[in-house]
């Protein structure tokens, strides 16, 4: 379960300024549960998933994964937590060039297992996202739509407690955000992991157990029932 409780975060904008990024935010997510993060460009929804990851250190608040609140985590624990209970979908770039399909999936694994046992442990989910024919294909040899699926595969081979996905569907077409967002949904719900999915796109917003919008750090509103895909 993920638990965030008052979160607050802000920063010095160059002008001197000061932005609250992220405003008291409460919001709990169950294990096997997804929730769409949405809301227009700068209301801090990446915010709101570093500080899940334990990339920034909120000002106030408190962010319970697990049972403990990953706020206070050393910068040590932190990179444990991110390895092993955190899978963080991110934009594209996050794909190691030159490196196969299988590689970059297993690429959490290889601190922990041997190169072989890490490649076996994300095959299945590989071939679970329609990658089994893929397994060697570079970078530059996959559609974006196969390194998308490729990251997720990745974000999910350590088993984590909490998945992070943001705009993951960013850079496809309608019908490939849909066969990706299609995955997720199951995978999540396969995995139980609590999912925390950050969009502008309200196709993808469909997807999710639940909606919140975000506006100037602030959570706005709860939409219970995600309109129909
Ligand atoms: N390191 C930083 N220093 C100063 N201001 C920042 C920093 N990071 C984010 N901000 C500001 O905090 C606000 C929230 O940013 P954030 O990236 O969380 O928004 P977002 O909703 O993810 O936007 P987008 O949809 O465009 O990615 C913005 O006004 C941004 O300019």
């Amino acid at each position: 379960m993920l638990e965030l409780r008052q979160v607050a975060k802000q920063f010095a904008a160059p002008g001197g300024e000061i932005v609250r990024a992220v405003d008291d935010v409460t919001v709990t997510i169950e294990r096997g549960e997804i929730v769409a993060l949405y809301g227009p460009s700068g209301s801090g929804k990446t915010t709101v998933l570093k500080i899940v990851a334990a990339l920034l250190r909120p000002d106030h608040g408190t962010v319970h994964v697990g049972g403990r609140d990953v706020a206070e985590l050393s910068a040590r624990e932190a990179a444990r937590y991110r390895l092993h209970e955190v899978g963080f979908i991110r934009q594209l770039p996050d794909f190691v060039p030159g490196a196969s399909a299988i590689d970059n999936a297993a690429l959490k694994l290889f601190d922990d297992l041997r190169a072989r046992d890490a490649r076996r442990r994300v095959e299945p989910l590989l071939a679970r996202l329609g990658l089994a024919g893929r397994l060697r294909h570079r970078a530059e040899q996959l559609s974006t739509g196969e390194r998308q699926r490729v990251l997720i595969a990745r974000a999910l081979s350590t088993d984590p407690t909490v998945l992070l996905a943001d705009e993951p569907t960013g850079s496809l077409d309608s019908r490939r955000s849909r066969d990706v967002l299609d995955l997720l949904r199951q995978l999540s719900h396969e995995h139980d992991v609590a999912t925390l999915l950050v969009t502008h796109d309200p196709q993808a917003v469909s997807y999710a157990d639940r909606a919140l919008e975000l506006h100037d750090g602030r959570l706005r509103s709860y939409v219970i029932d995600a309109p129909d895909r």
